[in-house]
């Protein structure tokens, strides 16, 4: 079970165990509030915000396209219905034949964000009633051996990625793919961005205490790392979560490009300008 945070290098992660044949086909398969039985909008990135410039962009009209209904529409699918199940344990049921590889090995990816919604829609189930959160996991998941956390050293960059995503939908680019729109309609936001890395940093401080309370000991991957040795990250995970692989691990070349670019590079520096200059005690 991969653990990740929204723009950590998880689908790269994910696509490189994919891709080796023997480490389970991982994708995020639980991404649903227990609450609308739907993936996240734009607007549940920003909730339990402290800051009235987040409260001031959610209301923008000029902001409608991105966190109003065109976005997401409220009759769009629930999860369930695009899974084609109706209860819980079907879900799981299918999750677990489809991302199972022949040789037994299972892969998932579950974001802190919605961990808490799966945790809870599992406990009502019977396979993890009864089960204590440390117990969920093991309980819907066959022989869980270990944990995978995937985090990004730069939680700026990675709140940089994520309000592009938000904007522009795109949320992976491959190779071949039409780059698409580069810029000319979006928008810098510091408030949005400092939200976006605070609730990162609080998401992975989360992980944390899950692992530490629940006497896990997960295989730890580092963003910058895996993009430094690709190769090398996943055999290093394919080995430390015990997989065995008699012939040595096939690693394919990531299909996936990075999608940060110049635009990005001027949101970081920007962001940082107005962070110093708050933390002297100036204006935004
Ligand atoms: N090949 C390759 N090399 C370097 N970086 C890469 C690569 N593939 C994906 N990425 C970068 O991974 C970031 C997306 O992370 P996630 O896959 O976790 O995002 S998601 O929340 O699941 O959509 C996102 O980071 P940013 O570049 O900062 O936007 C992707 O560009
Ligand atoms: O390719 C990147 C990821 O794309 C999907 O997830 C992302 O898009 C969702 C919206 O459709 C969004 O709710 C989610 O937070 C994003 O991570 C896909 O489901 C992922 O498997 C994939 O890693």
């Amino acid at each position: 079970m991969i653990c990740a945070t929204p723009r950590s290098g998880s689908t790269l992660l994910c696509e490189g165990l994919r891709g080796t044949g023997i480490a389970g086909r991982p994708e995020e398969h639980f991404q649903m509030l227990q609450e609308t039985g739907r993936p996240r909008r734009p607007g549940d990135y920003f909730q339990r915000s402290n800051d009235p410039d987040v409260w001031v962009l959610l209301d923008d009209p000029g902001f409608r396209d991105v966190f109003g209904e065109e976005r997401r529409p409220a009759n769009e699918p629930t999860w369930m219905e695009v899974w084609g199940v109706s209860r819980f344990e079907e879900l799981l049921d299918r999750v677990v034949a489809e991302a199972t590889t022949p040789n037994g090995v299972f892969g998932t990816k579950i974001m802190w964000a919605y961990f808490r919604d799966f945790v809870r829609l599992a406990r009502r189930s019977r396979r993890a009633h009864g089960a204590s959160p440390c117990e969920v996991p093991g309980a819907v998941f066959p022989n869980l051996r270990r944990y995978v956390w995937i985090r990004r050293r730069d939680t700026v960059r990675q709140a940089v990625s994520l309000w592009r995503a938000l904007q522009t939908w795109r949320w992976r680019q491959d190779a071949d793919d039409d780059p698409g729109e580069r810029g000319e309609r979006l928008r810098f936001s510091f408030a949005a961005i400092d939200h976006l890395r605070l609730r990162i940093d609080e998401h992975n401080a989360a992980w944390q205490r899950f692992f530490r309370r629940c006497g896990a000991d997960p295989v730890e991957v580092v963003y910058e790392d895996l993009v430094r040795d690709y190769e090398g990250t996943i055999v290093r995970v394919v080995d430390e979560v015990g997989i065995p692989a008699p012939e040595g691990v096939r690693v394919l070349r990531p299909r996936m490009k990075r999608q940060s670019d110049g635009l990005s590079e001027e949101w970081v520096r920007r962001y940082a300008e107005i962070r110093g200059a708050v933390s002297a005690g100036g204006e935004r």
